[in-house]
């Protein structure tokens, strides 16, 4: 029996982590009340009582605007508490996952972004991010970075959500349609993570569902997904201000998941599946 600890277990790629489990596998998902990674007494004693064989350290600050508005609680949560997550993995000899970003890339270049390209963040959340990495390499031998992006559930705070609110209460919407991504359902992402702690594969990888949308792509996508008539304008990012600026090309590829057997589908089959309970409720 494997004993997996997931971090930010409460979180929605937790909730999926916990879902998607396969059999043989106990699985603790912790919430910020049982284990707040910024306290490393806290950390050390969650591990020492459960003894995971694997980490999945999912607890973030993940309000991309609040950590360019409030930099130092960004890199307490996001950098300093990897900090203490990597150190007591290392310590307690447990192999570690840690969630990292597309945001950690400028998206100056016209490629999508594989494993080895360089990051250079634009925000103080993919700053925080990238730190993060830095210290899990540092400090933890046995560890899978997973970089993803635009993470979704029909359910709780995400874009996809926000559009359907946004529907709801608007008579048309307006989407930026210069800045593109790859918008990625999270069991589609907890699948693929289960399936690469299956193998002692360590490193960098970048799981997303494949292909790439833009902001304006991926909510006309939800609405003609669901039948909603909603009109939405296409606009250039200038006209939509935010505290954080996202990458303009922040879509991901992977050299190393597919040599693994690693592959996700296409982000349109993902959001079909994602959203069919809603189209039949
Ligand atoms: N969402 C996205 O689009 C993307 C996310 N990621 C990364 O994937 C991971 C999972 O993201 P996702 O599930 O969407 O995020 P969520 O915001 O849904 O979940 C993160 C969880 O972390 C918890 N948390 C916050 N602070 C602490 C703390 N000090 N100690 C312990 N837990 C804490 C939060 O609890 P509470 O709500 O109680 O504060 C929350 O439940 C994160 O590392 C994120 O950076 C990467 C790319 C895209
Ligand atoms: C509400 C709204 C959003 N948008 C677009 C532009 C804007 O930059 C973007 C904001 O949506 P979000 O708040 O979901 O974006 P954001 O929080 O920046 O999303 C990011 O979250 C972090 C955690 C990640 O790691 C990234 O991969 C990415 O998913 O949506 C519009 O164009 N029009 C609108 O009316």
């Amino acid at each position: 029996m494997v004993r997996v600890l997931i971090t930010g277990g409460h979180g929605q790629l937790g909730r999926a982590l916990v879902r998607t489990a396969p059999a043989h596998t106990e699985v603790i998902a912790l919430g910020a009340a049982e284990c707040d990674v910024t306290d490393p007494f806290t950390v050390r004693a969650v591990l020492a009582r459960v003894e995971p064989t694997l980490v999945i350290h999912c607890a973030a600050w993940t309000d991309v605007d609040g950590c360019e508005r409030h930099p130092e609680r960004a890199w307490r949560v996001n950098a300093l508490g990897t900090q203490h997550i990597a150190a007591a993995c290392a310590a307690a000899e447990a192999a570690l996952v840690a969630l990292s970003t597309n945001y950690v890339f400028d998206g100056e270049q016209d490629e999508p972004y594989h494993e080895f390209a360089r990051p250079h963040p634009l925000s103080v959340y993919g700053a925080s991010k990238l730190a993060a990495e830095e210290v899990v390499r540092a400090l933890c031998p046995r560890h899978y970075i997973v970089r993803t992006a635009m993470l979704y559930d029909a359910h709780g705070r995400n874009f996809v959500t926000t559009v359907l609110r946004l529907a709801r209460e608007q008579p048309r919407l307006r989407m930026v349609a210069d800045q593109y991504g790859s918008p990625t359902f999270v069991d589609d992402l907890a699948k693929a993570i289960w399936q690469l702690v299956a193998q002692p594969a360590y490193g960098t990888y970048h799981l997303v569902n494949a292909g790439r949308a833009s902001w304006y792509e991926w909510a006309v996508a939800v609405l003609e997904t669901l039948g909603l008539g909603v009109p939405v304008e296409p606009i250039p990012a200038s006209q939509f201000r935010r505290a954080a600026r996202p990458p303009r090309n922040g879509v991901l590829t992977s050299l190393a998941a597919p040599a693994l057997g690693i592959v996700l589908p296409d982000w349109r089959d993902a959001l079909t599946r994602c959203l069919a309970p809603l189209r039949s409720a």
